[in-house]
């Protein structure tokens, strides 16, 4: 694969709605769409790191300082026949995994159209539809969170996901259990604001027939969650623990997880979702594609990495009209029927780009060649 050019463009993208976590707000999504050229074609991705450093270290400064300053470099002196290529070129470099799967995405994306397949396809995915769930924010009360419940419900969304952080948990828990029942496929999000001090209220969320509980205790562990997994018949789920295949073999060897969430972002890009995906299967561990709140092009690749058999889970991967008045793809990434999503089965990652609304959000464009 010849690379003729890099394009790096960051985009800040009004939000709809203010998210919020238990590490904080965002209201302007701010990533980096990359575009590689080559041989007639061009390969898209985006990076998801956001804006400031809190739910890993990395942000869009520091994603767009790795790729220029490293990784395209490496990327243009060296040969790239297929996209595997990439990531043992990037290997050397320690974590910026959002950085790294950004420029990887691109390429896969590329190769994909290069072939005259689907990404999905180039992936080894088979599925045509996928069952998506929706990420649920912090609310300033219950019934604001109820409302948002009952909404994404009748648009026949497969998982509800609600954030919680200390304070707003069991209360909320039980407020959509009273209201929605048993059935609902409910999990809850904690971003790590949770300690092993605050056991009795992983006990209390206990109750609830949780699908999971993602992420409680710190950002870098599996050895505390191991220890709260052995109380819990819930099963945890990892998500920012999880940054590679070995971290996941890991995890399942210490009992620390029943699920793991697979970003494609946190885990340096598709080739190493793929080996995470392919473990988990080997471990009986059902894997789901987590969101970074990304734009069309984010959630392309993320229909395409789902289209895999383990993705047993339904995955964060809302319709794009929940979070962009207009999204850079173009009709933007809409559900095919409740709460599925078409798998793409044209070249690459099956979505035009929409320069016009590209050209509303862009504030920074640079691009090099070898
Ligand atoms: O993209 C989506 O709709 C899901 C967003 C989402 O839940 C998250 C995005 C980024 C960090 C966290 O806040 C959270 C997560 O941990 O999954
Ligand atoms: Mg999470």
């Amino acid at each position: 694969m010849k690379i003729e050019r890099i394009e790096l463009q960051q985009l800040h993208m009004p939000l709809r709605f203010r998210f919020e976590t238990s590490f904080g707000y965002t209201t302007i999504k701010e990533l980096i769409l990359v575009s590689v050229y080559g041989e007639g074609e061009v390969g898209h991705a985006e990076s998801v790191a956001m804006s400031a450093p809190y739910y890993s270290e990395e942000t869009t400064g520091t994603a767009w300082h790795m790729m220029e300053k490293f990784m395209i470099p490496k990327l243009f002196s060296s040969e790239i026949e297929t996209p595997e290529d990439v990531d043992r070129l990037f290997a050397p470099i320690r974590r910026n995994n959002m950085a790294k799967a950004a420029l990887e995405g691109a390429i896969w994306d590329l190769y994909s159209k290069q072939k005259g397949i689907s990404l999905a396809k180039a992936l080894g995915g088979e599925k045509a539809v996928i069952d998506v769930g929706i990420s649920i924010g912090i609310e300033p009360t219950v019934d604001q969170v109820l409302a948002k419940v009952e909404r994404h419900l009748s648009e026949g969304y497969k998982k509800i996901k609600v954030k919680i952080k200390p304070g707003f948990d069991v209360e909320v828990i039980r407020a959509i259990r009273e209201r929605f029942g048993e059935g609902v496929p409910l999990m809850a999000d904690a971003n790590s604001a949770y300690t092993m001090e605050h056991l009795d209220v992983m006990k209390e969320l206990d109750q609830y027939g949780l699908m999971m509980i993602e992420q409680p205790l710190a950002h870098d562990d599996i050895i505390d969650h191991a220890k709260l997994q052995r109380e819990l018949s819930t099963p945890i789920c990892l998500d920012e623990s999880i940054h590679n295949v070995d971290d996941a073999r890991k995890a399942i060897e210490l009992g620390s997880c029943g699920i793991i969430n697979i970003k494609v972002g946190r885990v340096g890009g598709l080739t190493e979702s793929k080996r995470i995906h392919d473990l988990c299967q080997a471990h009986g561990i059902p894997v789901w594609c987590g969101g970074m709140i990304e734009s069309g092009v984010g959630r392309a690749h993320n229909i395409a990495i789902t289209s895999l058999p383990n993705f047993t889970i339904p995955g964060d991967t809302a319709a794009s009209s929940r979070y962009w008045e207009e999204d850079i793809v173009e009709n933007g990434v809409e559900l095919m029927a409740p709460g599925q999503l078409a798998v793409p089965d044209s070249p690459g990652i099956g979505y035009t780009l929409n320069q016009k609304a590209i050209g509303n959000y862009v504030i920074r464009t640079e691009n090099f060649r070898p």
